[in-house]
């Protein structure tokens, strides 16, 4: 199939093609109903049930294409988006807009020393050898820490290098490094540790300034939040006494208000509310000891809220 010809008149999308951000991408389409068929070794699939292409690309270049207009939409962390505008900030008609905080591929971008080393704050590590592959965060960093102004020549030595970051230190390559920490079991397996942070990240839903096609951007959008709450919520449902009401209401506010139906039993009600996934567990504690009974919890498939 001549695969170039079939992209006119699609809306691009664009997906990182491995790394961790790969398969909970992968999820969230299948979770949006986004039907795919992608042949082995080939970076583009046709959607069935949209006019989209997905394109498989590396995290690190999708904000450049978002930008400049090539493709309309992706997912990419916001890591890679601010290492992207520190040298291409959005101009008029360049530039990429967040549309969704997907909530996945939370890590933190961090100064990383030996354990046991010199550099204990990150202001011995001036003038000293950085490696890391976001040279333009850590430039950002490390010349306001040098108090230089923009152009300026800095005295940090800052080297990149693709991958395996945490390896540098122990080849005698770097000082101290600039990388991602999620659990910190990378970082503590290299013998490092962490003396600061440069940003917080999560994956993002971007697009470009001029889609080609706005509506379906956004019905996509809609789909994938749709998706994104559904993970991030439960509905809890319990039998309460009506003078308890105002309480269990302040313990499961819902997302608007929650849902009271009277029960046959005289002063009983039943409530149902979406509760974030994270409260569950101590909603559930608090229900109880005001004396709420059949508490249940519902995993959510799909949603629609605002
Ligand atoms: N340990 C992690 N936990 C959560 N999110 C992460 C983690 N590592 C990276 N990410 C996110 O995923 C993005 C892509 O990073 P990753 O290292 O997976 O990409 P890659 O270099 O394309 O893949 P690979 O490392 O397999 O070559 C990062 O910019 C960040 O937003
Ligand atoms: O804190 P942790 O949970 O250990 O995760 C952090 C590691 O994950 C990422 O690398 P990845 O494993 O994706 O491979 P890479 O080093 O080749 O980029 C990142 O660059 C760290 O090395």
């Amino acid at each position: 199939m001549d695969l170039v010809n079939h992209l006119t008149d699609r809306l691009l999308f664009a997906v990182p093609k491995k790394g961790r951000l790969h398969q909970a991408c992968i999820e969230l389409l299948h979770g949006s109903d986004i039907q795919f068929h992608r042949h082995s070794r080939l970076d583009i699939a046709l959607v069935k049930n949209f006019p989209i292409a997905l394109v498989f690309l590396p995290a690190a270049d999708i904000p450049t294409f978002v930008s400049e207009g090539r493709v309309d939409l992706g997912i990419t962390g916001r890591d890679q988006v601010a290492e992207y505008e520190v040298t291409e900030p959005p101009t008029e008609s360049t530039g990429v807009e967040e549309v969704l905080d997907l909530d996945f591929g939370r890590c933190k971008l961090q100064i990383q020393v030996p354990e046991k080393g010199d550099f204990q704050d990150p202001k011995s590590l001036v003038g000293k050898n950085i490696v890391t592959s976001f040279t333009n965060l850590a430039e950002v960093y490390f010349r306001e820490l040098e108090g230089k102004k923009a152009g300026e020549k800095l005295s940090t030595h800052i080297k990149y290098v693709g991958g395996s970051v945490e390896a540098a230190c122990a080849l005698g390559v770097a000082d101290g490094i600039v990388d991602l920490v999620e659990s910190g079991e990378t970082m503590r397996a290299a013998g490092l540790k962490a003396i600061s942070t440069v940003l917080e990240t999560t994956a993002i839903l971007i697009r470009s300034k001029k889609p080609s096609n706005p509506d379906l951007v956004n019905l996509i959008a809609t789909r994938i939040r749709g998706v994104i709450t559904a993970q991030k919520f439960v509905l809890c449902t319990y039998n309460v006494q009506r003078s308890n009401l105002d309480q269990a209401a302040k313990i499961t506010p819902g997302k608007r208000a929650p849902t009271v139906n009277s029960l046959e039993e005289d002063g009983w009600v039943a409530v149902s509310a979406m509760v974030e996934r994270k409260k569950i567990a101590n909603a559930m504690d608090e229900l109880t000891a005001i004396g709420a009974c059949d508490i249940l919890v519902t995993k959510i498939e799909n949603s629609r809220t605002i």
